[in-house]
């Protein structure tokens, strides 16, 4: 289903934002590469066009892609008839371990394939036949859709208080906010994570917040695509800024006081894989003296990493960047547009193009999560997150 995205009405906004519609046993995504033009969802049937939507993007954002990866497994063992609890283990194992190599820094479908396949295991041992191991894997990933928009409204009441007290200290009455990349419904199962504290915020009665500015985080445009939609559905005053103007903003304005952001993978100590661009926004805050607040549910927190050194970082392809919007990459190739047209830069140039980059947790005023805000104690330039699992 297909249709073009016109003026929007608040009350319709949620509707508007859905990035997964799960129907026991139907799958449906949000096609994120044609938004804001086009709302268009795409039936997803199995692992493998599970694998593909996330590959592609036609769905991201670290939460969203561990609950398309597991029920767009959901979806097809649903449809299949397995003669034993071993076969249907054996089968939903493999395909999890294929779902975890479409994209490698967020940890959050790391470690939910890691959590299912422990599940399938232990139910094999037990159950007498594939059906009741299917049934206990559905089980597990829906209960990952729920928990999800859970988690990112407690994430949103936290950062919204930890934000209120702070702007208490601070003496100031209203306050403007800048984020980058997108990080609300669209990147989760609904609320969203530094998004969602804005939400929060604005929705509180006597909100102080006044303005969000947000980057229009090139090459995929997360930013000017993705966010501006989501702030312009929830009615949110709002400013698109190039990533380049983000110091000269903080210059210009005094009034803002926080840049807050998501988290794709973040070490034990508290440094964070996050958005290309978003280290820039780090050492920008630091130099202004604002803060600058990563949001992100417990499970983005990779206890098995020590520093972000040892983050896998993803890079994409070279087009991403040379051509005027990236991501219509696909469309060139399957010759619906003249490459020449949409080029920027000269063809062969070549681009560096990594998806991610490694904000120190040095300078990380404070991380907000569904449990508590974490802030670095006294004169330490780490967190210490063991408190967190
Ligand atoms: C709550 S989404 C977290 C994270 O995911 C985004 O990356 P991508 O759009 O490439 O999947 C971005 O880094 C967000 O901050």
């Amino acid at each position: 289903m297909s249709q073009k995205v016109s003026s929007f009405s608040s009350s319709s906004a949620s509707a508007k934002l859905l990035a997964i519609r799960w129907n026991r046993p139907h799958l449906s995504i949000l096609n994120q590469l044609l938004l804001p033009h086009v709302s268009e969802y795409i039936d997803i049937r199995s692992s493998t066009a599970g694998h593909h939507a996330i590959a592609s993007m036609q769905t991201r954002g670290a939460p969203a892609i561990a609950i398309v990866a597991a029920l767009s497994l959901a979806a097809e063992v649903s449809q299949k008839r397995f003669s034993t609890a071993i076969e249907a283990r054996d089968f939903i194992t493999e395909r999890l371990d294929y779902l975890a190599t479409s994209r490698p820094t967020a940890v959050n479908l790391f470690d939910a394939v890691t959590k299912l396949k422990r599940l399938v295991v232990e139910e094999a041992r037990v159950a007498e036949t594939g059906d009741q191991v299917v049934a206990i894997y559905v089980d597990a990933a829906e209960v990952m859709l729920a928990k999800d928009v859970q988690d990112n409204r407690a994430i949103g009441s936290n950062g919204a208080e930890y934000i209120e007290r702070m702007a208490g200290e601070l003496g100031v009455g209203r306050i403007k906010v800048l984020t980058h990349c997108n990080t609300g419904a669209l990147a989760t199962a609904g609320h969203g994570t530094a998004l969602g504290i804005i939400r929060s915020l604005y929705q509180k009665s006597g909100s102080i917040l006044e303005h969000v500015y947000f980057g229009e985080t090139r090459p995929y445009n997360q930013g000017a695509r993705l966010t501006a939609y989501e702030l312009q559905c929830e009615e949110i005053p709002a400013t698109l800024v190039c990533d380049s103007s983000v110091s000269f903003l903080l210059k210009r304005d005094p009034s803002i006081v926080a840049i807050i952001v998501g988290a794709d993978r973040v070490a034990r100590n508290g440094d964070t894989a996050n958005k290309i661009g978003t280290y820039q926004l780090a050492i920008a805050a630091k130099y202004h003296g604002r803060l600058f607040i990563v949001a992100a549910p417990s499970i983005s927190v990779d206890m098995g990493i020590g520093s972000g050194e040892d983050i896998v970082i993803e890079e994409r392809g070279q087009e991403e960047i040379t051509m005027a919007s990236g991501f219509v990459g696909d469309k060139v190739a399957q010759g619906v547009l003249e490459r020449e047209t949409l080029c920027v830069a000269p063809l062969g140039t070549r681009a560096w193009n990594p998806s991610f980059d490694v904000t120190p947790a040095e300078l990380v005023s404070a991380i907000v999560t569904e449990k508590d805000v974490f802030v670095k104690a006294p004169g330490k330039n780490v967190f210490d997150l063991a408190g967190l699992k």
